[in-house]
């Protein structure tokens, strides 16, 4: 099993260049499977196991696709596919995968696709997905571990209202509904700078989608999409995991590619816990050289504070100068770092939803591993103040969403390398 070593206490100093969006990336992907006509080359593709599983979903559909780990570049020839059936032992591990039911749906009329399941920060159901498809005109079976959506007659443009402005279903029913006849309004839509990304991919391929990034999406069917080249944006929650790492050890660092109107909620919160942020438009420098005061965080859709930073802010407040309060409103099991951070000296008290973090002076190095993707960057930020040696496991979790971390990370003067034993 590979795990992190970390020794703490180095500041951090210099640059770091952010990858690709996972969380943009991966549902461009999915809408490349629109493409009739012409392949799709994506740039700024991060390095991420996610990224592998969502290529390998779609090879398993008969997709041409070749990721070029160094150009960051992933070719993707949708045009002909041999299967709309998604298995079990790939879509299982990755819950975003379910995303490629909307474009299947919307090009063939058909799609089966396994039941994506909970994961470890909350049941995740998709309710609101699968009530978007029917009111498009889908029938929905489930059955046998799989969700089954058949539109013989195809798509109907309609008006939809999401009970939640679920991010996930958000980018399905656009993608679902970009062929479909007439007009489709989203209302309460995610307003996520990833879901501003995918439309503006679809629109580039031949879509009309307006109002990405607001709460009304107005999306007018086309008879066809045609494949394109795009770059992905760049991932704010990497970028705002960095921010937090200068705030933790100190030092100074310039983030090249980090967009500031993408971080406001994490650019306030650590101005308020007295961290220095210098905004341009080539990046964000930050730089800290005194303990980060206690701070309050909840966590909210966009643009509120995200719940993917939610795990990082915790770490920070374990050493922070008072006492903070996290308060967790999307996921409804998203403290599973707790446990960890306080097998490293941290005082935290979790009352329902909500997280009472009292800030010690220091924490001490040990084993403790990677329950969830943002726990696991939580953990080694713990581990890069933290005094001795700390151990993470399990870090195939960080893997699904950091690209290159442990490069990085030395590249600003952390003390960290991955072991396989
Ligand atoms: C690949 C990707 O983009 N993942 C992000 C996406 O996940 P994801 O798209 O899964 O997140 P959602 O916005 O859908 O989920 C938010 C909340 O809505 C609930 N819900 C969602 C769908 C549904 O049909 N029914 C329902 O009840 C979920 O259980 C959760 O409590 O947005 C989350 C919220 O910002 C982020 O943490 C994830 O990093
Ligand atoms: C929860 C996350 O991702 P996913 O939705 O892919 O599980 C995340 O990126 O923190």
């Amino acid at each position: 099993m590979e795990k992190l070593i970390i020794h703490g206490g180095h500041e951090l100093h210099g640059r770091v260049k952010i990858s690709g969006a996972k969380n943009a990336v991966l549902p461009i992907i999915a809408a490349t499977l629109l493409a009739q006509d012409k392949p799709c080359v994506l740039d700024e593709v991060p390095y991420l196991n996610d990224v592998c599983t969502i290529a390998e979903v779609l090879r398993q559909l008969g997709a041409k696709v070749d990721f070029n780990r160094q150009q960051h570049t992933l070719f993707v020839d949708s045009t002909v596919l041999k299967t709309v059936d998604a298995p079990y032992d790939l879509v299982r591990k990755m819950r975003a995968s379910f995303v490629i039911m909307g474009p299947l749906l919307a090009r063939y009329g058909k799609a089966k696709i396994s039941m994506p399941g909970g994961c470890a920060i909350g049941t995740r159901p998709i309710d609101l997905h699968l009530k978007g498809f029917e009111a498009l005109g889908a029938e929905i079976e489930i059955g046998h571990g799989f969700i089954s959506a058949t539109a013989p007659n195809g798509l109907k443009g309609t008006s939809i209202y999401l009970d939640f402005p679920s991010v996930g279903a958000t980018e399905n029913i656009i993608m679902a509904a970009c062929m479909a006849e007439g007009q489709t309004i989203l209302e309460n839509a995610a307003q996520e700078p990833e879901i501003i990304d995918l439309a503006n991919f679809l629109n580039i391929m031949g879509a009309k989608i307006r109002g990405a990034g607001t709460n009304v999406i107005k999306i007018t069917g086309v008879p066809k999409l045609i494949g394109h080249n795009y770059t992905i944006i760049p991932d704010r929650i990497e970028a705002g995991t960095y921010m937090v790492a200068v705030a933790m050890t100190g030092g100074d660092i310039y983030i090249e590619n980090a967009i500031s109107e993408h971080l406001k909620p994490v650019i306030a919160k650590l101005n308020e816990a007295g961290v220095k942020i210098e905004e341009d438009i080539d990046g964000i420098r930050v730089s800290c050289n005194k303990r980060p005061k206690a701070i309050d965080i909840k966590t909210l859709p966009y643009p509120g504070f995200p719940t993917d930073m939610q795990a990082q802010f915790m770490a920070m407040l374990t050493i922070a100068d008072g006492t903070g309060l996290v308060t967790e409103t999307v996921f409804e099991n998203r403290f599973m770092h707790v446990d960890e951070l306080k097998r490293m000296g941290a005082c935290i008290k979790v009352d329902g939803r909500t997280s009472i973090v009292e800030g010690v002076p220091s924490l001490n190095g040990c084993q403790v591993k990677a329950t969830d993707l943002r726990a696991g960057a939580a953990m080694v930020l713990a581990g890069l103040v933290a005094n001795g040696e700390t151990e993470v496991s399990y870090i195939h979790h960080i893997d699904r969403g950091y690209d290159n971390l442990v490069e990085k990370l030395c590249g600003l003067g952390a003390d960290i390398c991955r072991v396989d034993n």
